[in-house]
């Protein structure tokens, strides 16, 4: 298996006063490979959207490392940060907040350009927006001049997305790409963040509260729990064979005609879960862990 791009190793993120502190995050450690999703999955408060804001460096550790191709970055120098930067990109939920209503689609995608790769000429300019705009599927010529607000919900964030490959990134930081959009659109987004993984060799980190939509795009799966990293593994194994009561928990959220949320089966591990709300809420880490973390011990490619 080829080598991270970016890892947080052991990092936690404590918000709050000392006597009553809210762990963000918790000793969470994982690595983001090329051409690979990774799904970070749990409920609302669960601590992913910190997970995206210490990956995009919006937030520092309070401890543990952030990573980028092996060498920690606490430390690094601004040609190195700048690197970062364009590396790593974020797809955001909101596709109509995230794009300037005042703007152009070509504005848009021109900017990041002029940034990032300065020796452009403004034909060359033209010819990378276009390129930009057929490989997230939008017609070019129909879409370029248009303002955010002519554009469908899906359409924006397919902007989105080309903005953020406008930079050439290694890693993109999806949260939440779909949760905002019409149902019927999301699966296209959902596939067209696929084939950026395949054809781009980008990593993908996937952040979602829906665990179902995870087995469409990741390759492996973490399910976080109140800061923490309580199961990991393949896809597969984790949503068919879930072993943490919390990730059944999710699991058993999701429609199934076959499984009734209030059914008996589950009352045990609603219990289970208050007793690990219970665990979670104190300030040592007591809740179980389950699977391989592939941050220590790489899955095969
Ligand atoms: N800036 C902050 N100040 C204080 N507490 C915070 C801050 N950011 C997050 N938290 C707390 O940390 C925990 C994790 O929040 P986070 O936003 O990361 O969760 P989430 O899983 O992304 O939830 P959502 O899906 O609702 O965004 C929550 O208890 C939250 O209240």
């Amino acid at each position: 298996m080829s080598n991270p791009i970016l890892a947080l190793d052991d990092v936690s993120k404590v918000f709050g006063r000392a006597d009553k502190p809210v762990y963000a995050a918790r000793s969470v450690s994982f690595a983001l490979h090329p051409g690979r999703t990774l799904a970070l999955v749990g409920e609302s408060g669960s601590g992913k959207t910190t997970a995206a804001r210490l990956i995009m460096r919006e937030y520092s550790p309070d401890q543990g490392r952030l990573l980028f191709h092996g060498a920690p970055l606490g430390k690094a120098d601004s040609k190195a940060l700048k690197a970062y930067r364009s590396s790593v990109q974020m797809v955001f939920q909101d596709p109509f907040s995230s794009l300037n209503p005042t703007h152009t689609i070509r504005y848009h995608l021109e900017r990041p350009l002029r940034l990032h790769q300065k020796g452009l000429s403004p034909a060359q300019r033209r010819a990378a927006i276009v390129e930009l705009l057929e490989r997230v599927k939008l017609g070019p010529n129909l879409i370029m001049d248009k303002f955010p607000h002519e554009l469908s919900g899906g359409q924006r964030q397919r902007i989105s997305i080309a903005r953020a490959l406008a930079v050439n990134p290694q890693v993109i930081v999806a949260d939440e790409p779909t949760s905002m959009l019409d149902v019927s659109v999301r699966q296209g987004i959902l596939n067209l963040l696929n084939d950026m993984k395949s054809e781009l060799g980008l990593a993908l980190l996937y952040i979602t509260h829906d665990i179902a939509t995870a087995r469409y795009v990741a390759d492996e799966i973490m399910v976080m729990y109140a800061g923490q990293i309580v199961e990991w593994g393949a896809v597969d194994r984790v949503l068919d064979d879930p072993r943490h009561p919390y990730t059944r928990l999710l699991l058993s959220a999701v429609p199934d005609p076959d499984r009734r949320f209030d059914d008996i089966r589950f009352a045990d591990e609603l219990g289970r879960i208050e007793e690990i709300r219970a665990q979670a809420a104190k300030a040592q880490p007591a809740v179980s862990q389950v699977g391989e973390n592939h941050f220590f011990r790489p899955m095969p490619a």
